[in-house]
């Protein structure tokens, strides 16, 4: 039994590439139950913090806890719990939809039954294209079908890079209400993105990462307390944090 609150929980992580500290003392959590967006200027480290999330990584220093588990020493069980999107996933052009979801059901040896399955392509809306090559389907469809192999493995810690963008309004409000529904059944999102307007609709949290240093964490409630949006919170955060730093410029 897991008895965390958090499915995930990064504690102290640093990691220096070249002497270079990418991040430093990166320190957060991701409750069960919650959809938090990661959120950064570019190169701020937050592909190099999910990568690290993800188990494909290792930090140079600190802890990654996967519920109860601690990653750093067990990192192959660590990882059965964890479904990583990165913002280019490789998917098998040359595969049906249906061949590509049979494939990552056999590889990673998944107890689906045949009538689950079909529950789960029409959720997903792709009954129409599962039987198509997956170079012809369109953006979402392939957004969606990545997404339903990940979701098969029923990790308890999806972790999603700069997926959300690409969406059209329909495909948007579906994936919301599978990423929601997802949630509520005690799973926890980690999402980095650059589309603002979207995050807003997708997270409970906000989590800003800038230079490689946790600058704030937030609610979305919060942060419309005191801004208009979520774009303002981020340009005023982040201009603050470079005057702190001294590093000043136009966002
Ligand atoms: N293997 C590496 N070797 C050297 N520098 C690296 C390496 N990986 C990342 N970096 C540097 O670390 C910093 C953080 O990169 P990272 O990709 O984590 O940022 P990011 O917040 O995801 O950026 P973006 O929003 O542009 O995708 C960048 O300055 C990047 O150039």
């Amino acid at each position: 039994m897991n008895l965390s609150s958090s499915n995930l929980r990064m504690s102290g992580i640093t990691k220096v590439i070249n002497t270079k500290n990418i991040i430093s003392d990166v320190t957060f959590e991701v409750p069960k139950g919650r959809i938090v967006g990661f959120l950064g200027p570019n190169g701020a480290g937050k592909t190099t913090t999910m990568h690290i999330a993800a188990g494909l990584s290792r930090p140079t220093t600190g802890e990654v806890w996967i519920g109860e588990i601690l990653m750093n020493n067990n990192w192959k069980k660590a990882k059965e719990h964890i479904s990583f999107i990165p913002d280019y996933p490789m998917l098998y052009d040359e595969l049906t939809g249906e061949e590509y979801i049979r494939f990552t059901r056999d590889l990673f040896k998944l107890r689906v039954t045949e009538r689950e399955l079909a529950k789960e392509v029409v959720k997903f809306q792709l009954e129409a294209d599962f039987k198509k090559r997956i170079k012809h389907y369109s953006l979402g469809n392939k957004k969606k079908l990545v997404l339903l192999a990940s979701l098969l493995r029923q990790p308890s810690l999806l972790l999603l890079d700069e997926y959300i963008s690409g969406l059209d309004p329909m495909n948007s409000i579906l994936v919301r209400s599978i990423l929601t529904e997802y949630a509520a059944n005690n799973g926890s999102i980690l999402l980095s993105t650059h589309q603002l307007e979207v995050a807003e609709k997708f997270c409970d949290e906000f989590i800003l990462i800038q230079d490689g240093c946790i600058v704030d964490s937030t609610s979305l409630e919060e942060v419309l307390e005191h801004n208009s949006s979520l774009e303002t919170y981020f340009v005023d955060q982040v201009q603050r944090a470079r005057n702190i730093s001294g590093k000043g410029g136009s966002t």
